[in-house]
């Protein structure tokens, strides 16, 4: 199991350094705070990412994304989907966003993070309002028409044990900042309860704007 180490047991000293995340952000002119994007296989979030990405880049603000798929590629690699290490991914995907965030820099965290107690955790390494929570609503049986890597149609073959949504479970947030549905399986118009790919990128720019995000604190 994994454990939070504790400084004072293992003889280490935090070490503070004369320039902080204040100075960083008056710097380059921006607030560091982190976007967690949850949500099913095949929701949108890598989507949403990129395309909010794009438009924060558009404003001058600097973002970076951690999707869980490149993440496992790498700093991840070692990990699996069962439970303990599905845990342990969101773990160090909410440390690193934290230190993204104190850079200065928006983080876009984009991954399934199916457990509630662990987004909690995550959002209790941050400051009050510095962890926006988006919830991708979309039902299963949308995210299961769309499957484009062809993992839920493996999944339903029985093929990929532990399957997010089929045979192993996500739980829905219950204290999100936004929430994106979308009950289309095909293209990208909108409608009331549908948001397109750019309708989905202004929903999370609109609610930055009307909370005095991205400007430096
Ligand atoms: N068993 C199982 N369950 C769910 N997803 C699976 C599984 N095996 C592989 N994949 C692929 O891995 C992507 C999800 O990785 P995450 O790091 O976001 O998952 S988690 O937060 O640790 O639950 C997910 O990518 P997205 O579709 O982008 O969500 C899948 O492509
Ligand atoms: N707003 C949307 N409307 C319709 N289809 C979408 C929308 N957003 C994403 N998609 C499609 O859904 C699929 C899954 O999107 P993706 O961003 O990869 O999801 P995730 O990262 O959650 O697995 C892709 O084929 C993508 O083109």
């Amino acid at each position: 199991e994994t454990q939070q180490i504790d400084g004072t047991q293992k003889n280490i000293v935090w070490h503070a350094c004369p320039i902080t995340k204040p100075d960083r952000q008056e710097l380059i002119k921006q607030k560091g705070f982190v976007i967690w994007i949850t949500g099913l296989s095949g929701s949108g979030k890598s989507s949403l990412a990129c395309a909010l990405s794009r438009a924060l880049y558009n404003l001058g603000k600097l973002s970076y994304i951690l999707d869980g798929d490149n993440v496992r590629h790498g700093l991840n690699s070692d990990l699996s989907f069962k439970a303990e290490d599905r845990a342990e991914n969101v773990r160090r995907v909410g440390e690193v966003a934290k230190l993204f965030a104190d850079a200065g820099i928006i983080c876009i965290a984009s991954l399934i993070s199916p457990y509630r107690k662990e987004r909690a955790a995550c959002r209790a390494l941050l400051p009050e309002g510095d962890f926006i929570e988006v919830f991708m609503d979309v039902p299963l049986h949308v995210c299961e028409a769309r499957d484009p890597k062809g993992l839920y149609k493996r999944a339903r073959a029985g093929e990929i044990k532990g399957f997010t949504g089929i045979d192993d479970p996500y739980e829905p947030p219950l204290n999100y900042e936004i929430v994106i549905q979308n009950n289309k399986d095909k293209g990208f118009s909108s409608s009331s309860s549908s948001s397109s790919l750019p309708e989905m990128a202004d929903i999370v720019v609109s609610y930055l704007d009307q909370n005095g995000y991205p400007k430096p604190s």
